[in-house]
C-alpha cells in the first residue's frame, strides 16, 4: 500500500525519484485523498488539483530552508503528506489531529496558520525582506495562490509592493478556473484569455525565438520597431498585467505534468526579481466525479464511491440556520425589488445557488473581496436599495473599516447576515465566527441581533429590512431548532421573556435558546425555578428587562456563542454598571479568550458549557454560590 509515499519521511526522500516514480507517488497521494473523504467532510477537489505541483515544488526547492506558503491553505494536504505527516494523516480535521490547514505547530514546513484567502504574497514578501536584511538572500521565497484568491485586494497591494521592491519572489498562480463556485470578475476573464495563450500550446516559444533575433536598427525606426516587438511579445506573452507591475510572467504551463513543472521551476528559480509562474490545473483532477463537479467536491459530505457512483453517507436531516436564512432572503427578494444580496465567493457555502438563479440581476458574487462587498453594498443602499451582505462572520472581519466608514458612519441600511457565527468545528480557529458581536456592537447606529431559533431568522431579517439603520444578524453552523412558545412581535431593543423564576434567570443571545429551555426544565428536578429570557438584541440591549433581571434575581447566567471579551455578556455588564446595578451575581458563558482548536462542534461546545447540561450545571453552581451568600445552606449541602 502506497509503496513510495509510505517511505517519504521528508521531501529530501524525493531526490532520488525519477519522473515515473513521482507520477506513481501522485497516484498514491490521490488514493489517500480519496480514502479520507470516505470518512469525513474535508477539502477534496482543491487538493486533488495540486498533487503534481506539490511534488514538483518539493522536488525542486529545499523548503527546509526555502520559504513556501500556500494561500488560503485548504489545499495543503499533499504538502502535509510530503513533509512527514503520512502516518498521522488519517487524523486530519479531527480533535487532537492534524489541522486541515497549515500549522507550524505540526511542522517547520508550515510557516503560518492560514484559512483566509489572499495573504500569502504579502507574508512571503515580508519573509523575503526579513531574510534579505539578515543576510539570507539565498533562501527562495515561493507563494502559491489560487485564481479564486487572486482578486482579493490585498494580493494587488502585495504585487505592487513586490514590484516596487524588485524583490526576488516567486508567485505561482494555480489557475483551475474555479473559486468554490466558478470564478468571477475581470481578473477571471483575464485568466481565461491567458489560458488561451499560444505558450500553453507550445507555439509561442518558436515565435519568441524569431522575435528575439529581429535586429535593432540605430535610427528612429528602431524605437518603432522596438515598440512593435514589445507589443507583439506582450500580445503573445499575455501576462501584461503582471509585467507592467514589474513581474516576469511565465506561462501558462500544464500543472499536472511533473516533468514540465520541474523544468519551469528550475528555470524560474534562477530568474532575478519578482516572477509569476502561471500554472493551469484542473480542480478535482484525477477523480472524475470531482473534476466533473468541483463545486460539490470542494468540501463534499463523507461519501463512498460505489463503482463510480458517489453515495453520501448521510444526507437530509433538520434544516440548518443557513437554509432558513437563504429561504428568508429569497422571500424578501420576492416581496421587494429593492432587496439585493451579495456574496464574497461563498454562494455554495451560504446555499444561495437557487437565489442566484432566481434573481440573476439582484444577486452579486464579488469574489473573495469582502472589503469591496461592504462598500459596494453601501453604494447600493445610498441609492435606496436594501442590500443584504451575506458573508461568514470570520470572513466579514476583512471588512471592518468599510463597515465602520461606508456603512455605520453614513448610517446606511445595509443588512449583514453573518453565517458561521460561532464554532465551525472541523475548520478550526481561522473559521470560528467568534468576534462579530464585539466588532459589530462597537459602531454607533448598528443594530445587532441573533435569532434564538428557526422562526426568528425570517422575523429578524424582515425586521432588519424595515430599519433605516445598518443591522447585523448572526447565526451558527448548525441545524436550527424551534422553541414552541407564544411569540412576541419583534420590537427594536426589546427582549422576549419566555419564563420567570424566583431562583435565577438565564439570558440567552442566539442559537442556544433551545438548550437553555431544556436546562430550565432540568433545573426543576433540582427544585430550582429559573427563568428564561431570549435577548434577541445585543444592540440596542433591552436594559429594562435584562438589567431588571440582574437586579431582581439571585443570579443571572448569560449565554452566547461568541467571544466573552466584548460580547453580549460584556454588554450586560456594561449596562448594569451604567445603571448602578451590582453585577457580581452575573455569570457569562461564551467563547473564552483563547483560540479554539478544530474538533467536533458538540464536544467543543460542551467544553465551554454551551450545552443543555453545561448551562444547567452553571445555574446549579450559581444557585449554590448565591444561596450560600445569603446564608441558605440548602443548596450547598450536596456540593
Ligand atoms: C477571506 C476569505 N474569504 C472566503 C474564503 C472561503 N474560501 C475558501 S477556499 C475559496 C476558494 C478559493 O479558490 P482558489 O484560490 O482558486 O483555490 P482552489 O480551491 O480553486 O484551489 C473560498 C472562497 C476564505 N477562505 N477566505
Ligand atoms: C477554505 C474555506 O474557507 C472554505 O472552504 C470553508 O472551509 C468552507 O466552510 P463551510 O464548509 O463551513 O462552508
Ligand atoms: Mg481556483
Amino acid at each position: 500500500m502506497h509503496q513510495i509515499l509510505s517511505k517519504i519521511e521528508s521531501p529530501a526522500d524525493l531526490s532520488g525519484l525519477s519522473n515515473d516514480q513521482l507520477e506513481q507517488l501522485a497516484d498514491e497521494i490521490r488514493d489517500v485523498l480519496c480514502s479520507l473523504v470516505a470518512t469525513r467532510t474535508a477539502h477534496f477537489a482543491s487538493n486533488l488539483g495540486v498533487v503534481e505541483l506539490s511534488i514538483a515544488l518539493h522536488r525542486t526547492f529545499d523548503f527546509s530552508r526555502d520559504r513556501l506558503i500556500w494561500d488560503t491553505g485548504h489545499q495543503i494536504y499533499p504538502h502535509k503528506l510530503l513533509t512527514g505527516r503520512y502516518d498521522e494523516f488519517g487524523t486530519i480535521r479531527t480533535a487532537g489531529g492534524l489541522m486541515g490547514y497549515p500549522n507550524p505547530a505540526e511542522s517547520d514546513y508550515d510557516l503560518f496558520v492560514t484559512g483566509h484567502a489572499g495573504s500569502s504574497v504579502s507574508t512571503m514578501l515580508g519573509l523575503r525582506s526579513g531574510d534579505d536584511l539578515q543576510g539570507e538572500k539565498d533562501r527562495h521565497a515561493v507563494a502559491v495562490i489560487g485564481d479564486g484568491a487572486f482578486p482579493s485586494g490585498i494580493v494587488f497591494e502585495a504585487l505592487n509592493n513586490a514590484g516596487g521592491m524588485n524583490a526576488n519572489l516567486l508567485v505561482i498562480l494555480n489557475d483551475n478556473k474555479m473559486s468554490i463556485c466558478p470564478r468571477v470578475g475581470g481578473v477571471a476573464d483575464y485568466f481565461d484569455r491567458l489560458r488561451m495563450n499560444p505558450f500553453y500550446t507550445g507555439v509561442k516559444s518558436e515565435v519568441l525565438k524569431i522575435l528575439n533575433h529581429v535586429p535593432l536598427l540605430g535610427d528612429p525606426t528602431e524605437r518603432l520597431l522596438a515598440q512593435c516587438k514589445e507589443a507583439v511579445k506582450a500580445g503573445l506573452h499575455g501576462g501584461m498585467l503582471f509585467e507592467e507591475l514589474g513581474f516576469s510572467y511565465i506561462g501558462p504551463i500544464d500543472g499536472h505534468n511533473i516533468g514540465l513543472l520541474r523544468k519551469y521551476l528550475e528555470m524560474v528559480k534562477t530568474l532575478p526579481g519578482p516572477v509569476l509562474l502561471h500554472v493551469v490545473t484542473e480542480k478535482g483532477h484525477g477523480y472524475q466525479p470531482a473534476a466533473a463537479d468541483p463545486v460539490f467536491f470542494h468540501t463534499p459530505p463523507a461519501f463512498i464511491d460505489d463503482n463510480g457512483t458517489v453515495v453520501p453517507k448521510k444526507s437530509g436531516g433538520a434544516k440548518a440556520y443557513t437554509n432558513y436564512a437563504r429561504d428568508a432572503i429569497a422571500a424578501e427578494m420576492r416581496k421587494s425589488d429593492s432587496v439585493t444580496v451579495l456574496t464574497a465567493a461563498m454562494c455554495q457555502g451560504t446555499k444561495m445557488e437557487p437565489v442566484r438563479d432566481e434573481f440573476p440581476h439582484r444577486f452579486f458574487d464579488v469574489g473573495i473581496c469582502e472589503s469591496h462587498a461592504v462598500a459596494f453594498a453601501a453604494g447600493q443602499a445610498k441609492t435606496g436599495l436594501r442590500p443584504i451582505v451575506n458573508i461568514y462572520s470570520t470572513f466579514l472581519q476583512r471588512s471592518f473599516d468599510q463597515i465602520f466608514q461606508e456603512v455605520a458612519l453614513q448610517d446606511l441600511p445595509v443588512v449583514f447576515t453573518m453565517d458561521r457565527a460561532g464554532l465551525t468545528a472541523a475548520d478550526g480557529p481561522t473559521h470560528h465566527g467568534a468576534y462579530d458581536i464585539g466588532y459589530m456592537r462597537l459602531f454607533p447606529n448598528m443594530i445587532v441581533m441573533a435569532p434564538g431559533d428557526a422562526e426568528e431568522v425570517g422575523e429578524m431579517l424582515a425586521f432588519a429590512l424595515e430599519q433605516d439603520h445598518p443591522s447585523a444578524i448572526r447565526y451558527p453552523k448548525t441545524n436550527a431548532e424551534t422553541v414552541v412558545r407564544d411569540r412576541t412581535p419583534m420590537e427594536l431593543g426589546k427582549a422576549e421573556v419566555l419564563s420567570t423564576g424566583s431562583d435565577g434567570a438565564i439570558v440567552c443571545f442566539g442559537a442556544q435558546l433551545a438548550d437553555a429551555q431544556r436546562a430550565v426544565e432540568l433545573l426543576k428536578n433540582d427544585g430550582l425555578n429559573v427563568g428564561l429570557i431570549n435577548a434577541r438584541f445585543c444592540k440596542p440591549i433591552d436594559r429594562e428587562t435584562i438589567v431588571g433581571a440582574v437586579k431582581n434575581s439571585p443570579f443571572v447566567v448569560t449565554v452566547e456563542e461568541g467571544a466573552l471579551m466584548t460580547g453580549f455578556g460584556s454588554a450586560v455588564l456594561e449596562a448594569c454598571a451604567d445603571e448602578g446595578v451590582d453585577a457580581s451575581r452575573v455569570k457569562r458563558l461564551g467563547i473564552p479568550d483563547t483560540f479554539i482548536d478544530h474538533g467536533d462542534r458538540e464536544e467543543r461546545l460542551a467544553e465551554i458549557f454551551l450545552t443543555t447540561e453545561g448551562i444547567a450545571q452553571t445555574c446549579r453552581e450559581m444557585a449554590a454560590k448565591t444561596s450560600a451568600l445569603h446564608g441558605d445552606d440548602s443548596m450547598t449541602a450536596g456540593l
